[in-house]
């Protein structure tokens, strides 16, 4: 029968992990891990996910006499020798009628946590079962994509707020000035949905369906994101190089209200922005209920961005702001979709502000470098053991590498302490299990702890107020 990976939760590990409950001292009977970012990109990391994984992966009754044989067998010929724990996964089947014994313990969803500090622990609930906790590390640790794609995303949504603050009347329009276009870039479906997600925990404007899917299942939240209608290049392009303002027309004609958006960077952006925008569908433009935004698509961003607000400045005007910035009227705005990341936002915003430019005027998008351009390492996302219980001992276990002193890991029971606004681990088992903020949200079986998507971007909601630095 063919593996069945999408389902089996005993295939959804590294290999040698297979070799591990083989491994340990004898007489462990506890082995708790715990899970942490060691710093990079970002000193603020957006803890996010965790829960996607949990109830798709380890509710329930997730293990069968079905799923172990086939585990035996597959690994069988994996390894070319009988490895496979199952007597073990067995006892699991038969002790625990298929439930996971274990407890995981996280901080919740949405927070905002300093770098080094932990951020979720697993240990074994049933000392028969202390070879499991690590296993769950491969599952576990993939937590480090929604978690860095969020991290990335609020640092934009900083960014852009800093603007708004200094260029803007006000900051309503920040939900919706980073929108994902990530979804064709993505590895897979699946990781679209999960990454698109992370983004939403910071913005509400999203063309990535999959990432609506995944709110929706995992996180309570009935509608997650928000589109608008849109041209594509096809969409122009078909009308042939001298149908652009028929093809423009068309497009004001099937969406005559809202707001509609329509790339115009084919054959010539300026030409676009000057002649077809600016005076042959200027009343149009003008006259219409809703707003047009115009979608350049290519060259040098900042150049770009500015020299199209000049043009339409040029042949629809603009007025002052409360903040002396200038802004195009209410029916027009423009949308930046290429080449936008958290290394090229500040640039294109201060280049429009540097012309006097609010940040009002734009919303941006970006899809590879939202959803794809991160690795576990942008974060260092690690996984470590650092308390086992053997022959009813403690042992605080840690490792320190000469070569590495960076991958040094915490020892012993660890607690995340938060107070005067500050998080801090505590380890060695020495915190005050008042100060403690972890929640265990899962335990043999069940999710003890539900978190709605709100409840998520109510705890990563940047600080509004904060001087822009
Ligand atoms: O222009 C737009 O205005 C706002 C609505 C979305 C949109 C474009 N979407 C898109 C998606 C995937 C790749 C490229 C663009």
């Amino acid at each position: 029968m063919a593996s069945s990976i999408t389902e089996n939760l005993l295939l959804v590990t590294d290999s040698y992990k297979v070799t591990h409950h083989l491994q340990y001292p004898a007489n462990t009977t506890a082995v708790y891990s715990y899970f942490e970012s060691r710093g990079g990109k970002f000193a603020n990391t957006v803890f996010f996910g965790l829960q996607y994984i949990i109830k798709k992966w380890l509710t329930g009754q997730v293990i069968t006499k079905e799923k172990i044989q086939e585990a035996k067998e597959l690994y069988k010929l994996h390894f070319g020798h009988d490895y496979f724990n199952e007597a073990g996964w067995n006892y699991i089947l038969e002790h625990h009628n298929g439930c996971l014994p274990v407890r995981i313990r996280a901080v919740p969803e949405g927070s905002v946590v300093p770098y080094k500090n932990v951020l979720f622990t697993v240990e074994n609930t049933d000392p028969k079962c202390f070879w499991l906790t690590n296993y769950l590390e491969t599952l576990l640790v993939q937590v480090w994509y929604p978690m860095t794609v969020a991290t990335n995303s609020r640092y934009q949504k900083e960014i852009i707020a800093k603007f708004l603050h200094e260029t803007a009347d006000d900051l309503k329009s920040l939900p919706f000035k980073l929108h994902d276009f990530g979804f064709r870039g993505s590895t897979s479906v699946e990781s679209a949905g999960i990454g698109g997600a992370g983004h939403l925990v910071n913005f509400q404007g999203t063309d990535t369906i999959a990432a609506i899917c995944v709110a929706r299942k995992y996180y309570s939240c009935n509608i997650a994101g928000f589109s608008v209608p849109a041209a594509e290049h096809s969409t122009i392009t078909t009308w042939g190089r001298d149908g652009e303002k028929e093809a423009f027309t068309n497009m004001m004609t099937h969406f005559p209200t809202g707001i509609v958006s329509i790339v115009s960077d084919s054959y010539d952006i300026w030409n676009a922005c000057e002649n077809v925008w600016g005076q042959q569908l200027k009343s149009l433009v003008e006259k219409r209920d809703g707003t047009l935004v115009i979608r350049p698509d290519s060259g040098e961003p900042t150049e770009v961005v500015v020299k199209v607000l000049n043009i339409l400045d040029d042949k629809f005007g603009h007025v002052k702001n409360s903040k002396g910035f200038k802004q195009l009227p209410p029916y027009l705005r423009i949308i930046q979709g290429d080449g936008i990341s958290y290394e090229t936002l500040s640039s294109i915003l201060e280049a429009m502000k540097k012309q006097n430019w609010s940040a009002e005027n734009i919303v941006f998008g970006s899809g590879g470098a939202l959803l794809q351009k991160l690795n576990r390492d942008t974060q260092k996302c690690a996984f470590k053991c650092s308390y086992a219980l053997i022959n009813g001992k403690e042992v605080n276990v840690y490792k320190q590498p000469v070569t590495d002193p960076g991958k040094k890991s915490k020892k012993g029971r660890l607690t995340l302490e938060y107070s005067d606004g500050q998080y801090k681990t505590v380890e060695e088992g020495k915190g005050d299990p008042k100060k403690d903020v972890f929640v265990t949200v899962f335990e043999n079986g069940k999710l003890l702890r539900d978190y709605t998507f709100d409840e998520v971007r109510a705890n990563a909601e940047i600080d509004l107020l904060k001087k822009p630095s």
